[in-house]
This record gives C-alpha cells, structure tokens and sequence, in this order.
C-alpha cells in the first residue's frame, strides 16, 4: 500500500472537507492501492503546521475560530507557504487557496514552488490554471511531477479529464454550459421570491460562493473557466480578458419573474466556439432560455456543459458545480490521476 504525504494550502471550505473525508474514512482508497496522510496545513487564519509523522485532523479540524497553530509541535501562527511548500516531506501540495481572477496570485507562486521542489499539485483554484495553465503543465513536466486541476471546472463533476480521456477522437468545435454554482443558485432563489442579496448569503452559507462573491455573480468566475475550456478542449490560447463577459448583476427579480411567466428561465451560459475562419470567440452572458432548452432544467448548484462534437453532435455533462464535499472529490479524482502516473498506469 502506498502512503501519500499532503501538504494543503489553504484550510478552508475545500480543504477541511478534504481533511474530513480522510479522518472518516482512512480506508476509502485502500481498494486503489494507496492512503493519505496530511504532514503539512497553511491558512491565512491559523498558521503553519508540519508534522511528519501526520496530524491529528480531528485535533485541528476541531480548532474554535480564531485559535493559531502557534504552540502545536511543527506549529506557527505565520502560514509560512514558501517555506512549508518546499521543504516539508509532502508528495502532493493540495492548492485551495482563494482564486484570484487578476493574476492568479499567490496560488501560482504556490503551485510553482511546490513543482520546482519536485511535488504533485493538486488544485482547485482557477487563477493558476487560467492564467498559465500551460506554462505550469510544462513545469510539471519538466520536474517528473502532475499537475491535476479537475476541480477548476464544474467542481467534483467530471469534465476536463473526461474530455480529455473519452472524446479524444472526436473533433470538438463548441463548449457550453452553466459554470457557475453560486449565479445558478441564486437565480432560482430569485425565482422563489428572493432577493438577490439575500440569496447570495444563502449561497455563501451553502459554501458554494467566492471569498468576493462578486467574481460569482458579476462573471468573472465563469470567464475563468471558459478560458479553461477553451485552451483545454479547443486547443486555444486565450486569455480570460479576451472573454466578453457580463454578469448576472443587473437581473432583477422582476427580469426574473416575468422571464418564468412567460415560460423561460434567465441562465448565465459562458461558451467558446470555433469560428469557420478558425478564431475562438468566447463569451460569458446571462440569456432566458426557452423552458425547452436542454440547459433551462439545470437548477440549484447544479451546473452542465455541452460539447459540440463531429460525430456525436451535442455530449452534455451535468452534476454539481459547487459545494465543500463535492469540489473535494475533484482533489481525490486528481489524487488518482497522480498515482496513475505515480505507478506508471498514465505516461506523463
Ligand atoms: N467552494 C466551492 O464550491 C469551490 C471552490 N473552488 C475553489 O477552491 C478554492 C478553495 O475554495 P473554498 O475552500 O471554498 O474557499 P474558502 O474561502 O473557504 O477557503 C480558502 C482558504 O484559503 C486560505 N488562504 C487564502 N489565502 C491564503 C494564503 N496566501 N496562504 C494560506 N492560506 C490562504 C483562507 O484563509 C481560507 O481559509 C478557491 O480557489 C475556489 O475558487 C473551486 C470549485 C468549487
Ligand atoms: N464559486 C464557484 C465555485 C466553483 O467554482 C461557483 O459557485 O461555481
């Protein structure tokens, strides 16, 4: 059985819910050959812990609001990222720090700390993987290691590996979808009768939202990940400022109500397509959708993309797009994708 040391950037939402899975069921992946055991924790709020040996997660899962590492063995109130990054005994570094639309930072500063010291990434931060996904991927090629990110897109859903894995063969000339938990959800409470803010604190207590949960509702969560989409699955190299981009910010609840009198339902949709001249013209906008239009179903934190294919026409995939637990799963669904190539099973 192979041990995998953790090391997670970031103890929030994601990453307890991660911590969480593993204190409650240790044995969860001995069926696929290997356990996880965490050596390492950062966050903003409580410091720095390195513990070679593991952590005790119900000990700092159980830490009141407030409390610091400082004190523990291996404890500082500081959470010293570089340090920690580099030259604790973690093979994998599990990025799930905030995202930052602008320049991805300190996650990419994190990631590539941890791939030049020779460890997986595993993440769920977009920053990173939208504003140098490919200049990280060779990194990670360069230094033997995997950089994994399933959980950028559509949270613990499969999307970008399946693509990758199962429409390989397959010309893909349009990507489509409902990207985004957070406006999804609060669209529907909009249809319910509330407001906008007060849906938006639900959607944050759900754990769904970003720290600013402006990125969610005003779009630019969704450009991020049609950039993801794009330059993955369309072979593009585009940046997310070249993603036109409205948000939801100015659909009001009796936008929203009339819309579903008259039998559609507003929807955020980001979409990047191939033009016949071969450019990529990618866009991020809220559109009432017919009540007949496969994307006008998908309610609450649910999310779905469609691609268009040559041979297959349209392959939709839907599932949830936010959530702690969920957006977890997408950091175990890379954990497996690194041992894959840990023993040999995926050649990098
Ligand atoms: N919650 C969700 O449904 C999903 C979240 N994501 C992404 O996953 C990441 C984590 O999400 P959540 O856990 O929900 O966010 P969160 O806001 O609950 O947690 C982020 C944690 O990172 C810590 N942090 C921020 N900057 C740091 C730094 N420089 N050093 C150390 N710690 C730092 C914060 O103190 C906080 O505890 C974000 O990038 C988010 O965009 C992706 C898909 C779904
Ligand atoms: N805030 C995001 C989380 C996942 O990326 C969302 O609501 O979709």
């Amino acid at each position: 059985m192979t041990t995998y040391n953790l090391a997670l950037i970031g103890f929030g939402g994601v990453n307890r819910a991660l911590a969480e899975l593993i204190r409650d069921e240790p044995g969860r992946f001995a069926s696929l050959g290997f356990e996880l055991r965490v050596v390492a924790i950062t966050d903003l709020a409580f410091g720095s812990l390195v513990q070679g040996e593991g952590i005790d997660l119900a000990s700092v899962l159980a830490m009141p609001r407030g409390s610091t590492f400082e004190g523990l063995p291996g404890g500082s109130p500081d959470p010293r990222n570089e340090d920690v990054i580099k030259n604790s005994p973690a093979d994998i570094v599990v990025e799930a720090t905030f995202t930052s639309p602008v320049d991805g930072e300190p996650a990419v500063s994190h990631v590539k700390w941890a791939l030049e010291s020779g460890k997986h990434v595993v993440t769920t931060n977009k920053g990173p993987v939208a504003l140098h996904g490919q200049e990280l991927r060779t990194l990670a090629a360069e230094n033997g290691v995997r950089f994994e990110y399933e959980g950028a897109v559509m949270s613990g859903t499969p999307v970008i590996r399946l693509a990758h894995k199962m429409l390989g063969g397959l010309e893909l000339n349009a990507v489509q979808g409902i990207l985004n938990g957070t406006s999804n959800y609060v669209l529907g409470r909009m249809e319910a009768g509330l407001g906008l803010d007060e849906a938006i604190s639900e959607a944050q207590a759900l754990g769904y939202a970003e720290a600013d949960p402006t990125a969610d509702i005003g779009g630019s969560d969704v450009r991020l990940k049609v950039a993801i989409l794009a330059n993955e699955l369309l072979g593009a190299s585009i940046r997310p400022g070249d993603v036109e981009t409205t948000g939801i910010q100015d659909i009001t609840s009796d936008d929203v109500t009339q819309a579903l009198a008259g039998g559609s339902r507003w929807k955020l949709i980001g979409e990047a397509r191939r033009e016949e001249d071969g450019r990529i013209v990618a866009t991020v906008q809220p559109v009432a959708l017919p009540a007949d239009h496969p994307l006008a179903g998908i309610s609450g934190a649910t999310n779905a993309v469609s691609f268009t294919t040559d041979l297959l026409g349209a392959v939709t995939v839907s599932g949830p797009g936010a959530g702690r637990v969920e957006t977890a799963y997408a950091l175990i669904s890379d954990i497996i994708a690194v041992d894959e190539f840990a023993k040999g099973a995926v050649r990098a």
